[in-house]
């Protein structure tokens, strides 16, 4: 097979840095998530001069030296062995180098290459800037400005900063007001756990006609709250988003299998592209792998989504990453299309 011709002759270290178009303030259960940040990435170089580099998605084995890509990597189905999950992005991406194939194409090209995107960065403003809901809604503007389309509400302030009645009550005044600034927006929430299951059915009564795309983490995972959550929402289009901290695989996908989970939310780095081409065709819902933190995870997820399909939207995490050119990556009115190029498309200067 044509990878078994190509040998890694040298593994290569570097960072990128990420960079917000602003300070991205608290969300239920953290503080200031900043302005960006320095990621490792992998650069991995064969003996036949050709280059396949990601972020490291774990520890990297510098013991893959001498051994053929196509031990590394079967493009049918990922990393062959654990110990590689570091190089599962490098890996993809020197494959689909060395085949000229993209990776949605390696992962199957199953989904669209255009994918719905809506924005993760619309954290806790009214906390930290002056103006109260306007400061969340001058967040909202910006991002609009720079084309998004859906908004994903960081919600759930009474867990950790105000008092819990003051915190449940902020939350639905700026549902609403978001709401009523954009009528035609997809809004989707997440509360990263900040309410137990009967403040969360509180705050959905209070926000029953804002046309909610989502819910994402209402509360700490339990299969009994989740079906009555489910059970609450019968009738209304609203999805449950599930699975992204810390996910319990088998119990998620039993839940999912019982109709209270919608979309499951694993990260696209940590739970990795090998791991959600295994899990993919098991589970009995939609997904939409969480990719908070980097630009460049949104250009991976929206990458699996074209690959895997099932995808319905992938989260956006505005602004830009030093020193990478992505812009063979085309984005327009919410929509990020995914290019034919190579690999992820993407150069690392
Ligand atoms: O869905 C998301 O983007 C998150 O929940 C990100 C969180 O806000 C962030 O604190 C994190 O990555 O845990």
């Amino acid at each position: 097979m044509t990878l078994d011709r190509h040998f890694v002759h040298r593994v290569e270290h570097s960072t990128i840095q990420s960079r917000y178009p602003r300070t991205v303030g608290r969300n239920a259960r953290l503080g200031s998530h900043g302005n960006g940040g320095v990621d490792d990435v992998v650069i991995l170089h064969t003996d036949t001069g050709k280059t396949g580099w990601g972020l490291a998605a774990g520890p990297v084995p510098e013991e893959v030296v001498g051994r053929s890509v196509g031990e590394l990597i079967d493009p049918a189905t990922g990393v062959t062995e654990p110990g590689l999950r570091g190089l599962d992005f490098a890996l993809h991406d020197l494959a689909g180098q060395i085949l000229d194939l993209p990776v949605h194409a390696l992962l199957g090209g199953r989904g669209s290459t255009t994918i719905p995107i809506y924005d993760g960065a619309i954290y806790f403003a009214d906390l930290d800037d002056a103006g109260g809901v306007d400061a969340v809604l001058a967040h909202c503007a910006a991002d609009d400005a720079a084309g998004y389309r859906a908004f994903k509400l960081k919600i759930g302030r009474g867990n950790r900063w105000m008092d819990r009645a003051a915190g449940d009550a902020r939350d639905i005044e700026v549902t609403r007001a978001v709401r009523a600034a954009y009528p035609k927006h997809r809004i989707l929430v997440d509360a990263n756990d900040g309410y137990d299951c009967d403040g969360f059915i509180e705050y959905l009564e209070a926000v029953a006609d804002c046309d909610l795309y989502w819910v994402e983490e209402p509360f700490l995972d339990d299969a009994d709250d989740l079906a009555r959550l489910k059970k609450h929402l019968q009738g209304s289009q609203t999805l449950i988003a599930e699975g992204e901290s810390n996910p319990d695989l088998e119990p998620l996908l039993e839940i999912a299998a019982n109709g209270d989970i919608d979309v499951l939310l694993m990260d696209v780095v940590s739970f990795g592209l090998t791991s959600w081409r295994e899990v993919m065709p098991r589970i009995a819902c939609q997904a939409s792998p969480h990719a908070w933190g980097l630009p460049l995870k949104t250009l991976y997820a929206a990458q699996l989504a074209a690959g895997l399909g099932n995808v319905p939207t992938v989260e956006g995490v505005p602004g830009t990453t030093d020193g990478v050119d992505t812009s063979a990556y085309r984005w327009a009115d919410g929509n990020l299309t995914v290019p034919d190029r190579p690999g992820f498309g993407l150069t690392l200067a």
